[in-house]
């Protein structure tokens, strides 16, 4: 990831690294006129060597304006980029996929790592800059004496293997507590969707509190903690070994040269400059480093969101003659308990104007079901055919534009976004009419006023959207579980046996046994299996009128 960005935006980073490289000279050319300075006699020579210094000075301060407006530029550019490309996978990713890494770790790549990553772009320059500064020292010492520069050799190569040493180390550390992070982040959702729960119970809030958001807060803290001592410590390492060198120049390799006085005052202010730049160049590294964990860690979940589906982007949305189901089965692993739930083999055909519903006991697999058959899920065995066409990877995203559904844990955009008709906001208030919302809530401008609504009348809101989809296929997932015995009516007596007038092929699934009766089919599921199939129309019409 990271080398992507630096290969995408590499037109700008030649030109921030081009103008840190000037920078970082022009450090180390003021301290060689400031050298020079020092022990320049009065007259033309002094004066001539002021200018020049005045123009050192301002093309230091221009190309160090240069490279960190440069390179601010480029680390929101990698932000806006990551956030962009992330977003893109996880719209594309197949949804069973997207269900197995859930929402903590999309959320966490989303923020804290894109975040980190866009830091190299800042931490870069000072790490370029400074690198200049102090090669170009070490450079400007080996002119002063060449038995210096080797003694320098010396001492950067053992600081080198130091910080290798530890570098591994720390980055074990560093991955280690982003593994963790993910966790995190579901536990920072618990915070919000769990609130009524904590509330309810402070037993269960203290133990939340200690055992699980505090343990993992303090795993990131302890690890990432210890990574990034390691790296100071390691700056610190390669800082001492600078010091030791200044020593073992100063006071043991000096003494010997010829043109003592002027290579003393040459070094004493290298050393004084060099410092500083030393310390910043040690302490950006260990940042870079975290980049590239996170960069790592981007990757591996992109890898993990990876879809073999073709998308389309606005597809007119056609009607069916009919959708086969043959043979279909879908299997869910759950790790620890060494179980699979198994769905299917399924064989069953929907045509328009039918009303299905799905029954069955809790965990039987109706949910799963209308998750395959409205293309969300891919068969593991079987096919899904449309009007005889066999929906592949190519076409299942296609497929599933045949479809309006609403889960029981649908959302509601606050827009309506694909909707732009000119009467949108006329039609969409006259749904809501109908669905008895008109004072609570209105469309306007293609929005709903307002979504603080009860969980009933939100599931009318998402009704009115699939109305205004019309769209050929509607599936309902127990939607009307959360209404009251009138809206339930409404529902089942109006609403359904609309949608099948207007030639709609619908599957709502349902526990409402009242209501069975109105079914054009009924679909019955038990463990994973479709049991029974009948017709309760066909079938049992004085029950159909004891209930009407
Ligand atoms: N996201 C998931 N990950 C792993 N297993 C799952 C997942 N969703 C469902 N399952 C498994 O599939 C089984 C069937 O679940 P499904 O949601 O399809 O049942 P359902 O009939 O709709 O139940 P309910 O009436 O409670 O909504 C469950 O018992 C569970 O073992």
């Amino acid at each position: 990831m990271l080398s992507h960005l630096i290969r995408q935006s590499r037109h700008l980073l030649v030109a921030a690294a081009f103008a840190s490289i000037v920078s970082g000279v022009c450090g180390v050319l003021l301290v060689t006129q400031i050298n020079a300075a020092l022990t320049a006699p009065d007259g033309a020579a002094r004066t001539a060597l002021a200018w020049r210094f005045a123009a050192i000075a301002v093309a230091a301060m221009l190309s160090h304006m240069a490279s960190s407006v440069l390179f601010e530029r480029l680390s929101q550019h990698a932000h806006a980029e990551l956030r962009r490309f992330i977003s893109a996978r996880v719209l594309g990713s197949d949804y069973r996929r997207l269900e197995e890494i859930g929402a903590p770790k999309v959320q966490s790549a989303l923020s804290e790592h894109s975040a980190n990553v866009a830091g190299f772009f800042v931490s870069f320059p000072a790490i370029l800059v400074n690198a200049i500064v102090v090669a170009g020292c070490l450079v400007y010492m080996a002119l002063l004496s060449w038995q210096v520069f080797l003694a320098s050799a010396v001492v950067i190569g053992l600081g080198s293997v130091g910080y290798h040493v530890a570098h591994l180390r720390a980055i074990r550390h560093l991955d280690a507590a982003s593994m963790e992070q993910d966790h995190l982040f579901g536990h920072f959702r618990s915070l919000v969707d769990g609130a009524k729960e904590l509330r309810l119970n402070a037993a269960k809030r203290t133990a939340f509190a200690h055992d699980v958001l505090g343990a993992s807060i303090e795993t990131v803290r302890r690890r990432r903690a210890f990574g990034m001592s390691v790296f100071v410590v390691s700056a610190a390492w390669g800082n001492f070994l600078i010091y030791a060198f200044i020593g073992l120049v100063l006071f043991v390799l000096v003494g010997e040269v010829p043109d003592r006085a002027r290579i003393m005052t040459g070094f004493a202010l290298v050393f004084v400059y060099m410092v500083a730049p030393l310390e910043i160049l040690l302490m950006s590294l260990p940042r870079a480093n975290l980049a590239r964990v996170s960069a790592a860690r981007i990757d591996e979940i992109a890898q993990q969101l990876a879809c073999s589906e073709a998308a389309v982007t606005k597809p007119p949305v056609r009607g069916f003659d009919h959708i086969v189901l043959k043979g279909v089965c879908h299997r869910y692993w759950h790790e620890g308990v060494d179980d699979i739930f198994t769905l299917g083999p399924v064989d069953l055909t929907f045509r328009p104007g039918q009303v299905t519903y799905l029954v069955g006991g809790n965990g039987s697999g109706k949910t799963s079901l209308a998750k395959l058959l409205v293309g969300l899920y891919r068969p593991e065995e079987g096919q899904v055919l449309l009007d005889g066409e066999v929906v592949d990877d190519s076409g299942r995203d296609r497929y599933r534009q045949t479809f309006s559904a609403i889960f029981s844990d649908f959302h509601l955009f606050d827009r309506l976004l694909d909707l732009d008709s000119a009467d949108l906001d006329e039609r969409g208030n006259a749904l809501l009419a109908r669905l008895h919302l008109q004072h609570k809530v209105q469309v306007r401008d293609g929005a709903f006023t307002t979504r603080s609504l009860s969980l009933g009348q939100r599931k009318r809101l998402a009704l009115v959207v699939a109305y205004l989809e019309d769209r050929p296929f509607l599936v309902f997932d127990e939607w009307a579980a959360d209404q009251d015995p009138v809206f339930k009516d409404v529902f089942y007596r109006e609403l359904l046996p609309d949608l099948k007038a207007r030639g709609k092929a619908v599957l709502a699934i349902t526990h409402d046994d009242r209501y069975f009766p109105l079914a054009d089919r009924l679909i019955r599921m038990e463990n994973g299996q479709v049991v029974v199939v009948e017709s309760p129309r066909a079938e049992e019409p004085a029950s159909f009128a004891a209930v009407a």
